[in-house]
């Protein structure tokens, strides 16, 4: 009897509630949103799904304080804002969602289930959930599609299956993302990966799902969903979250037993170290600017 909170309903909620409620492990699903309108849509919509389909999950809208008992919460709101942003894209809703976030931190003050973070950027807004929260478990979701995608091209560029990739892609979800390619390998063998290539598909492979329907939808709730399972002891194996790191949060790879994580860092060459320290120094310094401003601590 699993159930899971989701608080946002917009096109990555609703891809994650469709999800939650074709599963097989989720017992309910309470949903929340800014106004409740896109709530109640959503509530409505999957209700007509679980019909359809003889999903036996209940799907319910719900306050934030009746999701404190939800075993795990999913936090995907966006502030209300235009992204003007050509470069560094996810960290432009800096000050827009922090606000936002810090007040639905405040509300799950002693939670003690599990928070999954969606909203961007997502490793700074990761630590401040846990900081203002106290909760013990917040990650955010990122690095594993970033990882997921890079698999998927370094494959096709070799004319392998995905699934004889074996490599991590860590640090910022962002323009400071660390490709981890000496530690990559592709049946057990070290490659020639051609990083520039694949920075180049990491980046427009969002712009090319904006691009085309709107907004990414499908990629963050399957990852959402690894992300889940993975806490909540459904799933064993290896995933890259947002996850504290030398005082900050960054994605880094978490081998999960039973749903107690531990960190499984790659060996990373010099270059790749240098660019997760550029990315610690990043995320350190999005998050010191934002509570000063907004003297959220
Ligand atoms: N980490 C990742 O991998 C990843 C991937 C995709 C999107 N994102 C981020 O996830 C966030 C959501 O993206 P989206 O495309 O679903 O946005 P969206 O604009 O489609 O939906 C946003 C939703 O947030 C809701 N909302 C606004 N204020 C709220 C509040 N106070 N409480 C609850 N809900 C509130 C709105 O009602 C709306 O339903 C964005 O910050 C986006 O950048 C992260």
């Amino acid at each position: 009897m699993t159930s899971i909170g989701l608080i946002g309903a917009g096109a990555v909620g609703q891809a994650v509630g469709t999800l939650l409620t074709a599963s097989h492990w989720c017992s309910t699903v309470m949903v929340a949103s800014g106004t409740g309108r896109t709530a109640s849509g959503l509530v409505t919509d999957l209700d007509d799904m679980r019909q359809v389909t003889g999903s036996l999950v209940r799907v319910r809208h719900a306050t934030l304080t009746e999701m404190t008992a939800c075993d795990a919460v999913v936090v995907c709101p966006r502030a209300m804002f235009t992204n003007t942003a050509r470069t560094d894209i996810r960290m432009a809703g800096l000050a827009a969602n922090a606000p936002l976030i810090t007040r639905l931190a405040r509300k799950f003050t002693g939670y003690r289930g599990m928070v999954i973070m969606v909203t961007n950027p997502v490793d700074v807004m990761s630590r401040l959930f846990a900081t203002v929260s106290g909760c013990d478990t917040v990650l955010g979701v990122g690095s594993n599609t970033d990882s997921a995608r890079y698999r998927l091209t370094l494959a096709r560029h070799l004319g392998t299956p995905a699934s004889s990739v074996q490599g991590h892609v860590i640090g910022e979800h962002g323009e400071h993302a660390v490709i981890c390619a000496s530690s990559t390998t592709v049946n057990g063998q070290s490659v020639q990966v051609p990083i520039e290539e694949i920075r180049a598909e990491l980046s427009q492979r969002p712009a090319r799902i904006s691009t085309g329907i709107g907004r990414t939808r499908s990629g963050p709730a399957g990852a959402t969903m690894s992300a889940l399972t993975h806490v909540l002891g459904i799933t064993d194996g290896v995933s890259e979250l947002s996850a504290p790191w030398r005082g900050v949060w960054l994605g880094i790879p978490l081998h999960f037993t039973a749903g107690h994580p531990t960190v499984s860092m790659p060996s990373l060459n010099p270059s790749e170290a240098a660019r997760l320290q550029a990315a610690e120094t990043k995320v350190r310094t999005a998050f010191d600017h934002i509570t000063q401003e907004t003297r959220i601590r």
